[in-house]
């Protein structure tokens, strides 16, 4: 799915908004009156808010602003009104341009529910802990930050202990560029929004402020959509399906390909241990481990489907082993940075023929010597989380908009493919593209989950999706067995070898 922006900077120093393009293109061409989108898009929000809030609260307050976002406002509340909710419409009177649609849902309240409009936060209700409060102040025509009115009215509900939905996008933040710190920026609990992600939604930084959000379908025009070359995609379960190759009735293990997978040292064999079973749960025909001495008896009886090649040394990783045989390797999990080791991943890196997926201390390894980032194949897959992110550059970032930044030329600079993970993790490709993951939870912030993704990937890349595939649907689909994971043994009792259980293919 495209993540549509609303202020994507064009070549002569302007920008324009894709989702305003897109409504306007829908309206000539579907073609339906702007009003008529508006009463889509208010259904939409209502269909989805009855699902998710049934009658738990007894009084709806509804904050309109002036424009088309406040026009939603008015149209949700005419609709839940309707359907017998009791709702009272408060309207934030902050300017005196009012936008043609807002103007229309307006007359249409005529004789079902009067409107207050407000210019002071005194004459606001009091926000108590049961009450609910649907922000439709301003939504992606926001231009500035938040002051004077608006501004007063979203501290007043931030201080409340109400249960705050926003339309489309909290009020006051911008759907995908950077809010200062001190930006006063309405703090949702849930956030229905229109037709597409926005980019804000998947950064760390606004996770407070968004909360929980869900894209409703508004049916604007899937031609239109088709052709915008988007820099950032969210992978759904559609774009999952597009993907996945189903396993053919006739095909033998030979047809899912030899994975190598490099794993382990004294203390972290466990490392080696998830990470092999992974692979071998993600639909590999054969794995070998190649992992130091003392590993050998454990892997052996702990996963007994995988054939296990010791290394001379004890305790870690070192020399290279033949890598004819096989499709695809994976390195980094549990090798630590012994002189040794460092030695394979450097020899590792300059022969390699075949995908790889660059993993923990390999990437570690790579970070201590800025050098050995040119020896990184082409399509190379790296699995960092943040911290060895930051390693790999040398560098830290300001705030989230900056580090997909850094992410993306380094994508294209190296011609690889990084997982930065973490909460809709983000896969930056060679071309430029940032593609979120949509599945997964803060169970998976645990010891393990590393390897059980890099375990995965490398399955794939072994039965021959191409590296950009094995990528996005190695992350969607380790992301998803985690949640499977979450809902049997809950996100902070679950483990890792519960992440590999519930891998499903
Ligand atoms: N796109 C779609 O497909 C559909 C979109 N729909 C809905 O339309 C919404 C977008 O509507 P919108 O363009 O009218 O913008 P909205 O957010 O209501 O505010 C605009 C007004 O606010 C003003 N303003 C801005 N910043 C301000 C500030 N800090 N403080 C004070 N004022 C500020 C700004 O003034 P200006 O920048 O011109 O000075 C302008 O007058 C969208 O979020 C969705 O809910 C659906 O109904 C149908 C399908
Ligand atoms: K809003």
């Amino acid at each position: 799915m495209k993540i549509l922006l609303t202020r994507k900077h064009t070549e002569d120093g302007n920008y324009i908004s894709e989702i305003k393009e897109a409504d306007e293109y829908t309206i000539i061409h579907e073609p339906i009156a702007s009003i008529d989108l508006m009463e889509r898009a208010s259904r939409a929000f209502v269909n989805n808010f009855i699902q998710h809030f049934s009658t738990a609260y007894k009084k709806i307050f509804v904050l309109a602003g002036l424009g088309d976002n406040g026009g939603d406002g008015l149209a949700i509340a005419r609709m839940l009104y309707a359907l017998g909710y009791e709702v009272e419409i408060y309207v934030v009177n902050y300017s005196n341009k009012q936008s043609a649609n807002f103007l229309i849902n307006l007359e249409r309240l005529k004789n079902k529910i009067t409107s207050q409009w407000v210019e002071n936060t005194t004459e606001l209700p009091n926000f108590d802990d049961n009450t609910l409060v649907i922000d439709a102040i301003l939504g992606a025509g926001l231009s500035r930050p938040l002051d004077g009115l608006i501004k007063s009215v979203a501290e007043k509900l931030n201080a409340s202990k109400a249960e705050i939905v926003a339309v489309d996008i909290p009020t006051g933040l911008f759907a995908d560029s950077l809010n200062a710190k001190d930006d006063v920026v309405i703090n949702a609990h849930y956030t229905i929004t229109f037709q597409a992600p926005k980019l804000a939604f998947v950064l760390p930084q606004n996770a407070d402020i968004v909360g929980e959000w869900i894209v409703v379908d508004i049916g604007l025009h899937e031609k239109f959509i088709e052709q915008i070359a988007a820099k950032y995609l969210y992978t759904d379960s559609q774009t999952v399906k597009a993907i996945i190759k189903p396993r053919k009735k006739f095909a033998n293990k030979g047809n899912f390909g030899h994975a190598l997978m490099m794993a382990g040292s004294y203390g972290m064999i466990g490392a080696a241990v998830l990470s092999t079973r992974a692979c071998l749960r993600s639909g590999v025909g054969k794995v070998t481990v190649y992992a130091p001495k003392c590993g050998y008896e454990i892997l052996q009886t702990s996963i007994p489907e995988a054939m296990c090649l010791p290394n001379e040394s004890v305790d870690s990783l070192e020399k290279l082993p033949e890598l004819e045989a096989y499709q695809a390797v994976g390195i980094g999990c549990g090798i630590g940075t012994e002189p040794e080791t460092v030695a394979l991943v450097e020899e590792l890196l300059k022969n390699i023929k075949v995908p790889i997926v660059i993993d923990a201390d390999a990437l570690n390894i790579i970070a201590a010597d800025k050098k050995r980032l040119k020896l990184l194949p082409e399509n190379a897959i790296l699995t960092p989380h943040p911290k060895e992110f930051q390693r790999l550059i040398g560098t830290n970032w300001e705030n989230d908009y900056e580090k997909l930044k850094i992410l993306s030329v380094f994508a294209a600079d190296y011609k690889c493919i990084v997982c930065l993970k973490g909460a809709f993790t983000a896969i930056a490709l060679p071309d430029g593209t940032i593609h979120f993951n949509s599945t997964g939870n803060a169970g998976m912030a645990k010891g393990g989950s590393g390897d059980v993704l890099t375990g995965m990937i490398l399955a794939l890349l072994a039965q021959g999706y191409a590296p950009q595939e094995a990528a996005i649907l190695g992350v969607y689909e380790h992301g998803l067995a985690g949640d499977r994971a979450a809902q049997i043994k809950s996100p902070t009792s679950m483990i890792a070898s519960d992440i590999i259980e519930n891998i499903k293919f």
